[in-house]
């Protein structure tokens, strides 16, 4: 058994098959045992395969269904992740909710997530109290991550003035200056890897009186800049991606194998900021369901090794437990 070829059914939008299925991705798996083959969605996928895992980003209630059909029929198959697990990530109010669930051990890093409030009406957004409660500069969000453009498409507000320019649902989120630079963990099963993004800059208090009251961005840490190289923030400050030191490894690994078992999901990452105030904080401010592995280094090596692992792993199981 140990020997024979691994099938991977994978089930993505157009953008994501064109950002994640590369050729260098198909070949290193072949290469290794590994095929991905492509389910087609104008069929049903219990007639398709078989699949020794599937992997998959699609939400709509006609997949849930057709996964139920397919897991009935092969059940034997490893479906990564469950839709229910998937779907904590597609709120940005629940996707961090489970941070303050995580039982970290380190005594000398903290780790949580920025003051926030879900708002969901446009009147809300100057009666609501709690709103109040939130210091300016503001981040502002769609609630929904759902993978669509509209869902990326943020704004920084520097006081109230800036409120009025926005669209419920979204979350209001407390902007923590943190030095320009992101770090973005990716989680492929057991294995974690970090990596520094260019971030926004840090808003300085003069820009609370901004006439503008908002600025709007999308996607900054993808922006065409060179992350290699020193970089102009905004406020004209330059931005040293290679001089900012890494989070401790063993406090992101802390971080990355709690997230994965309390989500109960396998293909993920997060975003980590360090408050520029208090250099033992951190915040996690997003958690993206199968995120841009492409830009991961060794993407393909640790895709391929996760496949094996999970398909092999499950069948190793059957073999100690033949009736579970
Ligand atoms: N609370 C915050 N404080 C400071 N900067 C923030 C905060 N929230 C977001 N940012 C900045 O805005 C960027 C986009 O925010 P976020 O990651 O939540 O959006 P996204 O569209 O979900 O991103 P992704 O492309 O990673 O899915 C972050 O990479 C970071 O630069
Ligand atoms: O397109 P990119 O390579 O930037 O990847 C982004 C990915 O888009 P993709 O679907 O095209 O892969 C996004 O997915 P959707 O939310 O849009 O579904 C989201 O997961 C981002 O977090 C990823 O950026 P990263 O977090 O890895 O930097
Ligand atoms: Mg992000
Ligand atoms: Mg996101």
């Amino acid at each position: 058994m140990a020997d024979r070829r691994i099938i991977v059914g994978y089930a993505l939008s157009t953008k994501k098959q064109e950002s994640f299925i590369q050729d260098s991705l198909v070949a290193f798996a072949s290469s290794r045992g590994v095929d991905l083959v492509k389910i087609d969605l104008e069929r049903p996928l219990a007639d398709q395969g078989p699949f020794d895992c599937v992997i998959h980003k699609l939400y709509s209630e006609d997949w849930r269904r057709q996964l139920v059909d397919f897991t009935a029929r092969y059940p034997d198959a490893v479906i990564v992740d469950s839709l229910d697990a998937i779907e904590r990530l597609q709120s940005r109010i629940s996707m961090l909710q489970v941070v303050s669930q995580l039982k970290l051990e380190s005594s000398t890093m903290f780790l949580g997530i920025p003051n926030q409030i879900v708002i969901y009406d446009n009147d809300s957004l100057f009666n609501e109290p709690a709103c109040a409660s939130l210091k300016f500069p503001l981040i502002a969000k769609p609630l929904a991550a759902d993978g669509s453009a509209e869902s990326h498409k943020l704004a920084l507000i520097f006081n109230r003035d800036g409120l009025g320019k926005l669209n419920p649902p979204i979350v209001l989120q407390e902007f923590v200056n943190h030095g320009g630079v992101i770090f973005k963990v990716y989680v492929v099963g057991e294995r974690v890897t970090c990596v520094k993004r260019k971030s926004l800059p840090d808003v300085s208090d003069d820009k609370l009186g901004s006439p503008e009251g908002s600025l709007s961005f999308s996607q900054v840490s993808n922006s065409a800049i060179n992350e290699k190289h020193a970089d102009r923030g905004c406020n004209g400050l330059m931005l040293h991606l290679e001089n900012t030191e890494m989070p401790p490894q063993s406090f992101i690994n802390d971080i990355a194998r709690e997230l994965r078992q309390v989500m109960k999901l396998n293909l993920f990452n997060f975003d980590v900021i360090r408050d520029a105030r208090v250099g033992t904080r951190y915040l996690i401010i997003d958690i993206n369901y199968f995120p841009g592995y492409a830009k991961m280094p060794c993407y393909e090596a640790v895709l391929t090794e996760f496949f094996c692992n999970i398909v092999r792993g499950r069948e190793k199981k059957r073999e100690e437990d033949p009736v579970a």
